[in-house]
C-alpha cells in the first residue's frame, strides 16, 4: 500500500522549565477536550510541568484571548486550540479566516510561538478523526505540544 507521507514525527525534547498556556475553545468541546488532553501528554512526555489552561466560548474569541496571556509575560509559548465544524452559513469560512490571520499575526508580532490548533472540518467524522475522540484516528494535539516545544526551545537559542 503507498505509504503515507503525511504528518510529523514526533521526537520529543527536554522543555523543563518552559512555561505553556493552553487555550481552548468551549464551542465543540467533546473534541476540544480531547485535543487539550493529547496536548498535556506530549508536554508532559517532554518534561513540561508549567502548564496553564484557560477556555473562551469560541475559536472567534481565541487570538483576543492568546493577546492576553501573552501580554502578561508568563508563557514561553501557547497552544491555540478550537474545532470549526462546517454549517450551513458562511460563518464557518469568516472565522476560520479571521483567526487564522489572527494568530499568524501573534507569532510575529511577538516572537513567541502561539501554536496553530484550530481545526478547520467540513463534518463531525472529521473532527472526531483528527482529535483522537474514542481513540479513533490521530490526535492531533500531541504534534501541537510537541511543536510548542520545538518552537520555543529554537526561540530561545
Ligand atoms: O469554535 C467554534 N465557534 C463557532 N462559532 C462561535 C464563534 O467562534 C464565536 O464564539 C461567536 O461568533 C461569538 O463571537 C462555530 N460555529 O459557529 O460553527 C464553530 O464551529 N466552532
Amino acid at each position: 500500500s503507498a505509504q503515507t507521507i503525511r504528518g510529523l514525527d514526533l521526537p520529543t525534547y527536554d522543555g523543563a522549565g518552559l512555561r505553556i498556556g493552553i487555550l481552548s475553545a468551549r464551542w465543540n468541546s467533546v473534541v476540544c477536550d480531547s485535543l487539550v488532553a493529547g496536548a498535556v501528554e506530549a508536554l508532559t512526555s517532554c518534561n513540561v510541568t508549567d502548564i496553564t489552561i484557560e477556555h473562551v466560548a469560541g475559536s472567534y474569541e481565541i487570538p483576543q484571548a492568546a493577546q492576553v496571556l501573552l501580554d502578561s509575560g508568563r508563557f514561553d509559548g501557547i497552544i491555540c486550540i478550537g474545532c470549526l465544524i462546517k454549517g450551513g452559513t458562511m460563518h464557518f469560512e469568516y472565522i476560520s479566516e479571521a483567526v487564522t490571520q489572527g494568530i499568524m499575526r501573534l507569532n510575529l508580532d511577538y516572537k513567541v510561538p502561539v501554536i496553530y490548533g484550530i481545526l478547520g472540518c467540513l463534518n463531525e467524522e472529521q473532527a472526531k478523526e483528527r482529535a483522537g475522540v474514542n481513540g479513533a484516528g490521530h490526535n492531533s494535539g500531541k504534534d501541537w505540544g510537541i511543536t510548542v516545544v520545538e518552537s520555543c526551545l529554537l526561540t530561545k537559542k
